[in-house]
């Protein structure tokens, strides 16, 4: 399958998390890591399954290199309703009030443009017990096994 790894990130635990989810998956998928801020969001490929990986920062926005995908989602209102995406959060819950806040915008803008997710968000806490990865991964498998039963595994 044809996966690409959308990362948002402030300080680059989105990055590291995104490159260590496309190690464990690319021995058996085409798999490729990118930045959002150098991803167009009218540029998506129907034809890959999308992950997500998103932090939030401030008071529960989307991290710096997410907020030019965003920007551009609501000039050109792109029409994604042939985009398949899951999406990961890190967040923590010290900020309660706003955990995990950005991945759950960054979702709900990709699905007010009409794509579908796979999926639920799920979300790692910083103040919590769990490694992201280990959270991260067993999602990714799970995610990938849905998108081939739903995109077929010739995508
Ligand atoms: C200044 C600051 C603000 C933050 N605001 C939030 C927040 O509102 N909600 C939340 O869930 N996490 C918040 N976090 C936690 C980050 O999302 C978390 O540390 C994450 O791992 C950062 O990932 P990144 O390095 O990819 O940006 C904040 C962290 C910092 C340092």
């Amino acid at each position: 399958m044809m996966i690409s790894i959308l990362y948002g990130t402030e300080t680059g635990n989105a990055e590291m998390l995104a490159e260590d989810i496309q190690a464990e998956l690319e021995g058996d998928h085409d798999v490729t890591c990118e930045n959002l801020s150098d991803v167009d969001p009218a540029a998506l490929d129907p034809n890959r399954l999308y992950l997500l990986v998103c932090s939030t920062y401030g008071d529960g926005e989307l991290p710096a290199s997410a907020q030019p995908f965003a920007e551009a989602m609501d000039a050109a209102k792109p029409d994604l309703s042939a985009i398949h995406f899951a999406i990961f959060g890190l967040g923590d819950s010290e900020y309660d009030e706003t955990f995990n806040h950005g991945p759950k915008r960054l979702a709900e803008l990709m699905l007010a443009h009409g794509a579908t997710q796979i999926g639920e968000r799920v979300a790692h806490d910083a103040s919590g017990s769990d490694m992201a990865e280990d959270l991260a991964f067993p999602w990714a498998e799970e995610i990938v096994g849905q998108a081939e039963d739903r995109l077929g595994a010739a995508a």
